[in-house]
């Protein structure tokens, strides 16, 4: 089911509201059971003639807001690639090790991670691309580390650091998550690898578990 039909179907269900038999407040007690015992997020949910459903099925029609999100515990058999640019080695290595120790603390499976080193961030993209389009993975988690300079190469790469990783994720279907630093000199970077700030691998790394879980267990199927 498509989101429009999903959006068509909820105004129908919210005309149905305001109508002799469904008012909200009129909903028998027996009627609120049937609401929540329905047992698929999305069997039933919306039949292809919304405007000609019958009163029967309006009834089971009314339903909670479903919420769907990444689960951080149901990791076991989740795939990871993790893309590491050598630039500024001192900081994406602490980066990555941040990364690692987040999967090891959730319970990701050491066999089922793939680390890819490239010489910069400039890089990261093609290879995220590649990786995703493979096949392999459930989430692509890129790493590095630009640093302003004297001239605007900075920006450069950083826009193509950003723009390649969004890329790879909408043209494989696999997310692909942005750790990569954007820094104005090496203090605020070594802060945020495991220093004052935190570790932005660390950070990352969780956001890849929520991402891969999300697709794969709630948005595989659409
Ligand atoms: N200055 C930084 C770079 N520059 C290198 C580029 O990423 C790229 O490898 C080169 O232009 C060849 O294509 N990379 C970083 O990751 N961080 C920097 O601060
Ligand atoms: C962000 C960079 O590429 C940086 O190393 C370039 O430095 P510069 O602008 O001084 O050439």
């Amino acid at each position: 089911m498509s989101h429009l039909a999903a959006m068509r179907c909820g105004s129908a269900n919210l005309a149905s509201l305001t109508g002799p038999k469904f008012t909200l407040l009129g909903a028998s007690h027996k009627t609120a059971q049937t609401v929540l015992s329905i047992p698929s997020p999305l069997k039933g949910f919306c039949s292809s003639g919304a405007a000609k459903t019958s009163s029967r099925s309006l009834s089971t029609q009314i339903r909670a807001v479903r919420h769907l999100e990444g689960s951080l515990i149901k990791t076991q058999n989740l795939r990871f690639a993790v893309v590491v640019a050598r630039f500024n080695e001192f900081v994406t290595r602490r980066l990555l090790e941040g990364a690692l120790d987040t999967f090891k603390k959730y319970a990701v499976n050491e066999e089922d991670i793939d680390v890819v080193w490239v010489p910069g961030s400039f890089e990261i993209g093609i290879v995220a691309e590649k990786l995703g389009k493979s096949g392999k993975y459930h989430a692509v988690l890129c790493i590095g580390a630009v640093i302003r300079g004297d001239t605007s190469h900075y920006d450069a790469v950083v826009n193509s650091a950003a723009s390649g990783v969004l890329s790879a994720g909408l043209n494989s279907g696999v997310p692909c998550v942005f750790g990569v630093l954007t820094c104005d000199d090496m203090d605020q970077a070594v802060n945020r690898a495991g220093g004052k700030a935190g570790n932005k691998g660390s950070e990352a790394a969780l956001t890849a578990i929520e991402m891969a879980s999300l697709f794969q267990h709630h948005l595989s199927q659409l």
